[in-house]
């Protein structure tokens, strides 16, 4: 059956990095793998297209595709744009949203290769695997009422929503400890429950799922501590569950103890296994266009979704050790580059993955 995968580039790096994540593709559907690879628009690279962020043809595509991989959207050109509702970063929601992509998987992983750019030191971070497990439709994101306000004293406010409901925490939660029982059976359950009854639900609804699963130790934390262990200590976590907005905050944390952002993958999924692969950063507006972003988030988002929807671990495998043996050959784009290390641009990079997946038999 052939594969069809909806690349969307967007705006910023994004064309750059999913153009090196397409190479290894390519090499995939070289060796056999049957794909269709179909490209469309999203974000500021819609807006200036056809005037919105996720034309209907784009949303179209996407649920007609077995799997998306995304770029990423944004950036100043459009950050001020009104209605609001039109900015680039609604087109990225409304997919989530559409497909019902709740189930957003980050893995910070250290490659043992950069212990040296990780901002703590080797021995706090050597081994390091963490599984953060956001949840990704739901939260202050999404929740109504939301807008822009004015006092009758004339002053301007701005508020939103954090809405959890419980079928939304059972969902991520069950992702949760499922995941945890093929790691190390250990979920930490990230919240502000001290303070905020959508916490205090997501808590209850945490503790009683565990009930199911007497075999995976649930904790709880909140997430002030969490950004501080998180730094503290790393190892002790293994699978991080949080909402939508604490996820979002703490995997761009946690992608700093691997290196860099730009090391960092991530898979959106739905009930049905269809997902959404994309880097956990944005669209790097201040590096953009330069063949210096790192491309690894993306070529390893794109091993994330040959394990997680288009059922070909053994390509993923392969794909993440070729990121290694790269990493081994001491190529390094300029967020991770090291003492002694070899400079390497984006292209570069990815013709170097392609070389060693193609080698890594
Ligand atoms: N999933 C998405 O499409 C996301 C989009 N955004 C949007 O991206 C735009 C820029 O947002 P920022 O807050 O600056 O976050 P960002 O993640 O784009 O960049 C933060 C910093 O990390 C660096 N960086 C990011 N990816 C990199 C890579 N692959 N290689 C090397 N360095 C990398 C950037 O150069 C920058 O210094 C905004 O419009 C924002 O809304 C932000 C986050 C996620
Ligand atoms: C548009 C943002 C919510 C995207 C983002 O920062 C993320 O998903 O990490
Ligand atoms: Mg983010």
């Amino acid at each position: 059956m052939t594969n069809r995968i909806l690349v969307l580039p967007g705006d910023g790096i994004g064309p750059e990095i999913t153009a090196e994540a397409v190479k290894v593709l390519d090499a995939c559907y070289e060796e056999g793998f049957d794909m269709e690879l179909v490209f469309g628009k999203v974000g500021g690279d819609a807006i200036d297209a056809t005037g919105v962020p996720l034309p209907d043809e784009t949303l179209k595509a996407a649920h007609d595709a077995d799997a998306i991989l995304l770029g990423a959207v944004g950036g100043p050109k459009w950050e001020a744009l009104e209605p609001r509702e039109h900015r680039p970063e609604k087109g990225l929601l409304g997919i989530r949203k559409g497909l019902e992509l709740y189930a957003n998987l980050r893995p910070a992983i250290l490659y043992p290769q950069l212990a040296e750019a990780s901002t703590l030191r080797p021995e706090v971070v050597s081994g390091l695997d963490i599984m953060i497990v956001r949840e990704l439709t739901g939260d202050i994101y999404f929740g109504e009422p939301r807008g822009f306000g004015e006092k009758e004293d004339g002053t301007r406010y701005g508020y939103n929503t954090y809405i959890s409901d419980e079928k939304e925490i059972r969902r991520i939660g069950r992702t949760a400890f499922d995941l945890a029982r093929k790691r190390n059976r250990k979920v930490c359950s990230v919240d502000k429950a001290n303070v905020l009854e959508a916490s205090m639900l997501w808590r209850e609804i945490m503790n009683d799922i565990a009930k199911d699963y007497p075999d995976v130790e649930l904790s709880h934390m909140y997430i002030d501590n969490a950004s501080m262990q998180l730094v503290r200590a790393p190892k002790q976590f293994d699978v991080i569950v949080t909402g939508n907005m604490f996820g979002d905050i703490l995997s761009d944390e946690a992608s700093m103890l691997t290196g860099s952002i730009g090391m960092l993958p991530s898979a959106s999924l739905n009930a049905s296994g269809q997902g959404m692969f994309e880097p956990s950063h944005g669209s790097a507006p201040d590096i953009a266009g330069q063949n210096i972003a790192n491309p690894l988030a993306t070529i390893l988002s794109a091993a994330m979704m040959l394990r997680y929807s288009l059922e070909a671990p053994e390509l993923a495998d392969r794909i993440e050790r070729a990121v290694g043996d790269v990493l081994d050959q001491g190529l390094r784009t300029a967020d991770i580059m090291q003492e002694g290390a070899r400079r390497v641009t984006t292209s570069e990079m990815g013709d170097a993955v392609v070389e060693a997946f193609k080698r890594l038999k």
